[in-house]
């Protein structure tokens, strides 16, 4: 068994969507980045590669490769399950936390897992999604941009393959 921890920030831009979770959250601002910048499933995907050892998204996906510009993070998401799998490990359960002051997550919050869950092939009820403000502390409190934490819990021992590290 391995636990993994990722942590991601995407500044506010305008003129870009604000994605969450794989969901087009309405706002008059959205974040920054290379990619769709979704900054929960960039959290998510750090936190796996983490229990993996595998290093982080910035390795696998380079923000200077234009094969990554504007790339849907769902689909990046989907090429990192893959290494899970190739590891021989499965995905057991995973926790993730948004600090926005800005935009309210809350309507949204299921959809994000439902589309998470689809992503790891996992059932929903392995993924959770919280939101929070920062009580306008900060820069997510002075609404500059969105942060995310995530962690996951990975069974590593499925397979003879993985069990090392
Ligand atoms: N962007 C956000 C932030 C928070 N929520 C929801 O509001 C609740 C209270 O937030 P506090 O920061 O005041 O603790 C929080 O538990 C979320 O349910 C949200 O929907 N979107
Ligand atoms: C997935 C990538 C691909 O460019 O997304 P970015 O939008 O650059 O976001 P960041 O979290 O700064 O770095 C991760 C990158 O690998």
């Amino acid at each position: 068994m391995h636990i993994g921890h990722g942590f991601d920030v995407h500044a506010f831009a305008e003129g870009r969507r604000c994605i969450l979770g794989g969901v087009d959250v309405p706002s008059d601002r959205g974040l920054m980045g290379h990619s769709d910048a979704d900054v929960l499933t960039h959290a998510l995907m750090d936190a796996i590669l983490g229990a993996l050892k595998e290093g982080d998204i910035g390795q696998l996906f380079p923000d200077d490769d234009p094969a990554y510009e504007g790339a849907d993070s769902l689909v990046l998401l989907r090429r990192v399950m893959e290494v899970v799998r190739r590891r021989g490990a499965k995905l057991l359960d995973c926790d993730c936390t948004v600090a926005a002051q800005a935009p309210k997550l809350a309507p949204y919050r299921e959809q994000m897992r439902e589309n998470l869950a689809r992503a790891m092939g996992v059932d929903v009820s392995s993924v959770g999604v919280k939101a929070t403000t920062t009580e306008r502390l900060g820069f997510v409190g002075r609404e500059e941009g969105i942060a995310a934490w995530a962690v996951v819990l990975l069974n590593t021992d499925c397979s003879g393959r993985a069990g090392e590290g």
